[in-house]
């Protein structure tokens, strides 16, 4: 067995452990980094990045098919669905240089590539080292949660780790779990020539504002996606090609493969917690406010903290820890500012509270601002007037903004940056966005906030005649 010490020991080289490895490394700490399977977890290699791949490959191919509108005739798009699967992995191995060992090891963090268990609160076993550290980092990430559903252990199917491996084009993918990762690849197999069932348990898209998200389902349904909602699926069977799935009512969905998107497990399972006193809960591990465990001595970001499970909330998360753990200074994590974003089309993104949320929270106080893709010039222009914002108000500041349509992931950061900093809707209307952009949208809406202020007004009627009287 080899001994090491360190000042940080982080595990797990995904979206947060690599942002901190890399962080703190380069601030002076000795730090060593585990990972046990693929560097760049799973954003890199079956999340995040291979996701939005194929959902510009399906996007190209709806593109060919809804050009008439423009002047240009219409293609039925020739889909080559393996060429499509070989374009993510291309785009994957693009990005990985950014997440490598080497990288890792260029700003002079030891990386080690084993999974790490605890053997004492402050010390970990990977493969044949024990690192002793002053402060630990659990980055592990989180995994398929596949479900003990009747019948799922005999017959194929894919979760989001082995989907992006396949080749051959389904005829009829059914998918089960109505979430981001279904309703992301649902619309991305339907514009790719499949056939798409989606069975949600529940409403799908149920995390967000149902007002927006039906919008998105409309969209999907338009473009040809079943989807069955407060369908239980409570038995799977058959085989390869030939597949049944039997929700709690009776119904019975018939397709010839099949996507588990039911949500996540927590990566707790290597860790031995126990023998170094953290605690968990069905989410993942505890955590504080300040991302410390219940032995304060050992962090833990990410998915695998059980909190909203974004690549951006790991990388927030890396740069709070690295505060505390490196400078010892108090560090707490905020979550009122972290935005989301699934990319249907059109998009869905949300920052803040949803508008039952703020009405929950403020009653009558609240004001709900909104303004239509349909006003904007440029949404005209492209063919893209599907879609609204909308913000939540209170005494003059956004409490929460909800946008549906194009690029709304991208509209979002302002708000984002509005909610950081308590910045007022005055502030967002004292923005000047360029001409014709879909960002005038944000100042529009910021517009509608003091329009009825500013034209309703019977005092400011009353002020603009009497100026009016004595200027020449
Ligand atoms: C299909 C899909 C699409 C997604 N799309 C988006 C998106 O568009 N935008 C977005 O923000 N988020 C998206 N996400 C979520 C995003 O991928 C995760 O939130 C993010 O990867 C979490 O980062 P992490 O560092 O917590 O974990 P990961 O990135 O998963 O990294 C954890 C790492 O720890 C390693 N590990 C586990 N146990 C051990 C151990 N004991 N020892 C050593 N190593 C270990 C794992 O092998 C892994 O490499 C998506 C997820 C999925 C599944
Ligand atoms: N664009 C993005 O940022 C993005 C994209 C994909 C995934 N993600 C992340 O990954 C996480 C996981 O995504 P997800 O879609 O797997 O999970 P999810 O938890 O968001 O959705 C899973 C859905 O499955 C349903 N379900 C559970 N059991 C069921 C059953 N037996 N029958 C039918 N329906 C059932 C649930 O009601 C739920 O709506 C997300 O919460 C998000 O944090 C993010």
């Amino acid at each position: 067995m080899q001994q090491l010490k360190c000042d940080l020991l982080v595990i797990g080289a995904g979206s947060g452990g690599l942002s901190v490895a890399a962080g703190a490394s380069q601030m002076g700490a000795d730090v060593v980094l585990l990972e046990g399977h693929k560097m760049g977890g799973d954003c890199l290699n079956y999340g995040c990045v291979p996701s939005k791949s194929l959902i510009a490959s399906a996007k190209a191919a709806y593109g060919q098919g809804h050009t008439s509108a423009f002047g240009v005739a219409d293609q039925v798009p020739q889909v080559d669905y393996a060429a499509a699967m070989d374009h993510v992995a291309e785009v994957v191995a693009s990005i990985e240089p950014m997440d490598s060992q080497e990288r890792s090891e260029g700003f002079g963090v030891k990386v080690i590539r084993e999974f790490g268990e605890f053997i004492s609160p402050t010390q970990v076993k990977a493969g044949d080292h024990i690192i002793t550290a002053r402060r630990v980092v659990i980055a592990t990430g989180s995994s398929p949660l596949v479900p003990a559903i009747p019948g799922l252990s005999t017959v194929p199917y894919v979760t989001n780790e082995t989907l992006f491996d396949q080749r051959d084009k389904p005829d009829h993918l059914l998918i089960i779990g109505g979430g981001p990762i279904g309703m992301e690849m649902a619309q991305a197999h339907v514009r790719l020539g499949c056939k798409v069932t989606v069975i949600e348990g529940a409403r799908a898209l149920g995390k967000d504002d149902p007002e927006l998200a039906k919008v998105v389902l409309d969209s999907l349904r338009d473009e040809g996606v079943e989807i069955a909602e407060g369908a239980m699926v409570s038995a799977v069977r058959g085989q390869a090609g030939a597949i049944e799935v039997e929700t709690k009512d009776g119904s019975i969905f018939k397709g010839s493969h099949l996507l588990m998107a039911v949500g996540r497990k927590a990566n707790t399972d290597r860790l031995n917690l126990g023998v170094a006193g953290i605690e968990t809960n069905r989410a993942g591990i505890l955590v504080d406010d300040q991302l410390r465990t219940s032995n304060k001595k050992v962090y833990a970001i990410g998915d695998v903290a059980g909190g909203m499970q974004f690549t951006h909330v790991a990388g927030y998360q890396a740069g709070v820890i690295i505060k505390s753990a490196l400078f010892g200074l108090t560090s707490k994590a905020k979550s009122n500012h972290i935005p989301w974003t699934t990319y249907t089309d059109p998009e869905l993104a949300q920052v803040g509270l949803t508008e039952l949320q703020a009405r929950d929270i403020y009653g009558a106080k609240l004001e709900v601002v909104r303004f239509d893709y349909h006003h904007n010039d440029r949404a005209l222009a492209e063919r893209k007037t599907k879609g609204f914002i909308k913000v939540m108000v209170v005494k003059g500041r956004p409490v929460g903004t909800s946008i549906v349509g194009h690029q709304a992931g991208e509209l979002i950061s302002t708000w984002s940056l509005a909610l950081a900093n308590g910045l007022k809707m005055s502030q967002i209307a004292a923005m000047v966005a360029p001409y014709p952009t879909i960002s005038e949208i944000n100042k529009r809406v910021a517009g509608a906030y003091f329009s009825p202020r500013l034209f309703d007004s019977q005092n400011v009627k009353r002020a603009v005649r009497f100026v009016q009287r004595w200027i020449s």
